[in-house]
């Protein structure tokens, strides 16, 4: 089961972390952009060439350290096609050096809809009769606000590809609990808590064999107390944890994501990795040796906090 994949790697690496490859052109070095405006074009064709230069060069320095990447699909729809494009090749050769591959797409829609992006995400596509993987990806967020006829198909796409998903439960930015906080007077919890269970139940078709499922859910570095109540709640419910860094979440307010084995989430940073470069004030030509740096920073940060992590008995 693809969970099992992410938590393998975890433990191979011994690094709970996951990079964040949300590139746009100011995080990308003056020599990069030069050299692929002058080859494709100032236009949205060069652009994508420079976000692919940027993350190739960030995946070498990064993949014998970090377990998983995470690409989120926005940064590369603001270029169009072009920058889809260089989103699956990112994915590919995120895939090439051994590295788990979540796209952060937050997709829902309806049950019939769903199918569409399970397939185009996780699964295959036909086309008369010919079956063809259209991005490939690992795993993928998505958002359950739409219940279950929204998760359903992504679940038989996980079962039948040995892929993952990460639910959206209590997210990371400042204004999240104007509706995941509120009470569920019927049920004596908060919306997030209420997405938590279903992420529980969902994962129940998709069981691991290091007892978390092949359902994650997302929850935010930034909230550490709804964290550790998440925690203690959901025994089979794996988090990807944002919020690190950037958004101001440290090692001890992640530490109460982990279980007794150290295992349990996995800590995402973008900017803190991607943008390294820009604030050591180094030779922009080693921005891929300052997002090791800080990689390496992180996971010694966080592993101090852990002890170390080992697999839940089978
Ligand atoms: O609750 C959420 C869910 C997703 N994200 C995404 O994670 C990264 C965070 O980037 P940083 O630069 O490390 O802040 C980004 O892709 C978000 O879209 C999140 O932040 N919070």
């Amino acid at each position: 089961m693809s969970m099992d994949r992410l938590l393998e790697n975890i433990m191979r690496k011994q690094n709970p972390t996951v990079a964040g490859l949300d590139p746009k052109l100011s995080f990308i070095p003056g020599h990069i952009k030069e050299k692929c405006f002058e080859e494709h074009g100032k236009n949205l064709e060069g652009a994508a060439a420079a976000l692919l230069e940027f993350n190739k060069g960030l995946i070498d320095a990064l993949c014998d350290v970090v377990p998983a990447v995470k690409p989120q699909a926005a940064y590369y729809e603001q270029y169009g096609w072009q920058g889809m494009r260089a989103l699956a090749e990112t994915i590919a050769y995120a895939k090439s050096k051994g590295l788990f591959v979540i796209v952060d797409g937050k997709r829902n829609d309806i049950g019939a809809t769903m199918e569409a992006y399970a397939a185009a995400h996780l699964g295959t596509t036909d086309v008369e009769g010919e079956t063809f993987e259209a991005f490939g990806a690992d795993a993928l967020t998505v958002n359950g606000y739409l219940g279950s006829d929204g998760i359903e198909p992504l679940l038989k796409v996980c079962s039948a590809h040995d892929k993952a998903i990460f639910v959206l439960a209590k997210t990371s930015n400042p204004s999240s609990g104007e509706l995941q906080d509120q009470m569920l007077h019927a049920m004596y919890e908060p919306v997030y808590r209420a997405m938590g269970n279903m992420c529980q139940q969902w994962g129940l078709k998709l069981p691991g064999k290091y007892g978390y499922s092949g359902v994650g859910a997302v929850v935010g570095a930034t909230y550490p107390k709804q964290l550790k109540e998440m925690r203690k709640a959901l025994p089979n419910t794996f988090f990807l944890v944002p919020g690190y860094g950037a958004q101001g979440g440290a090692a001890d307010d992640v530490a109460p994501g982990f279980d007794k084995h150290g295992c349990g989430a996995i800590v995402n940073s973008s900017r803190g990795i991607m943008c390294a470069w820009q604030k050591e004030g180094c030779d922009p030509k080693d921005y891929a040796g300052a997002a090791r740096r800080e990689a390496v920073r992180m996971r010694d940060e966080i592993m101090a906090r852990l002890g170390g992590i080992s697999l839940p008995a089978t």
